[in-house]
């Protein structure tokens, strides 16, 4: 039976840690805070997913080497942008032999690196024994036991295997797939979608519009995604299509509804304000931006997301400068 050490109690930490106990996995989950861990341990997560009773297989602390002790599964679920911190503070507690998931979305400031890159460099964990989960996964839905698929792609076939079989429950079925980069471009890459579609919404415009930018946010990220070695089929598949259209369709998205919120006027600093949990496409737009200037990719929505987000732009000018470009194949 496989024991898995899940880092991070927000609502995907806590909705996977679910799913990993209903496949028959025992969780100990690591977490910052007092009051988050002793509310696990009582049974509910009541800051982040009070909908879901948690099963006596779930425990918590704040001890990251406690959490680590006996894993053989690992699970990274903090906000994207602190990976490396946590890292470099607490890496050198993870179990050397552990295969070590990562469900974050993001890529890292600066460094423009993938969540898997960054957790070999910052804790020395070799490829092979990474595997990334992503896929149409809205923690809110997982948590009420809402049937959905998801992708656990790993350079290493027997790793994804081994991680599909520990998160294999009745609700939630895991497909495996060796595209680490592809998976991880998709994931990042839809929630700066996301943004610029609720931002659409927050405009008042309709499904012809959303579903506009939808399919030409794919072709970026298609584009960046190949361009950095991803496979093509991957971003026709569940942590591509699939996720785009449940981050982009969403009232749940938490990315989804920062951009709605961007379009109906409120500054970045406003929403961020009124928002309690991590919409990772506010702090990715710069380093995707980033990377696909790095490998001559043309992305122009993203970089319009990003300019709403660095610049102040208004949803009415990044409109305005989409639709105003010099027309082109759509295949180019
Ligand atoms: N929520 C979802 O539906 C969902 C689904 C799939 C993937 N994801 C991805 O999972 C990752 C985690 O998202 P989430 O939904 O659990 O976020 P969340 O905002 O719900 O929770 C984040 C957690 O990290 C903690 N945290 C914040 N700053 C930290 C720091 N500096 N160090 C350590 N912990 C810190 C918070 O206290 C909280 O426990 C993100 O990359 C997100 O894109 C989320
Ligand atoms: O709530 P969001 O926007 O972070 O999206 C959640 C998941 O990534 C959906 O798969």
């Amino acid at each position: 039976m496989t024991t898995a050490a899940v880092y991070g109690t927000g609502s995907w930490g806590t909705a996977f840690a679910a799913v990993l106990a209903d496949a028959g996995t025992d969780c100990t989950m690591w977490g910052r805070r007092d009051e988050v861990v002793d509310a696990i341990n009582a049974g509910r997560n009541d800051e982040y997913l009070p909908e879901l009773p948690l099963s006596p297989r779930i425990r918590a602390t704040t001890d990251p080497e406690e959490a680590a002790a006996g894993a053989d599964l690992v699970v990274l679920a903090v906000p994207s942008q602190t990976l490396r911190a946590n890292l470099e503070s607490w890496g050198s507690a993870l179990p050397q032999h552990a295969d070590v998931v990562s469900l974050m979305k993001g890529v890292e400031l600066g460094t423009t690196k993938r969540m898997s890159e960054v957790i070999t460099d910052a804790a020395g964990v070799d490829p092979s024994r990474i595997a990334v989960v992503s896929g149409p996964n809205l923690a809110r839905e997982i948590a009420v036991k809402q049937p959905a698929a998801s992708v656990v792609a790993s350079s290493d076939e027997s790793a994804a295997q081994r991680v599909a079989d520990a998160c294999h429950a009745p609700y939630f079925r895991p497909y495996t797939g060796t595209d680490v980069i592809g998976t991880e471009i998709a994931g990042a890459t839809k929630n700066v979608i996301a943004l610029a579609v609720g931002m659409a919404e927050g405009l008042g415009m309709g499904d012809n519009s959303k579903a506009s930018i939808i399919t030409r946010g794919l072709a970026e990220t298609m584009r960046l995604g190949t361009a950095l070695g991803g496979e093509a089929v991957t971003f026709a598949g569940l942590a591509g299509v699939g996720d785009l259209i449940a981050t982009c369709m969403s009232p749940l998205s938490r990315n989804h509804s920062f951009g709605v919120r961007l379009g109906q006027g409120m500054s970045v600093d406003e929403v961020v304000a009124v928002t309690k949990q991590t919409a990772e496409g506010v702090k990715s737009a710069t380093s995707i931006l980033d990377l696909s200037h790095r490998h001559g990719v043309d992305v122009p929505i993203i970089e319009q997301v990003n300019a709403m987000i660095t610049e102040g732009r208004s949803a009415q000018e990044v409109v305005e400068t989409l639709l105003s470009r010099p027309r082109k194949s759509e295949t180019d």
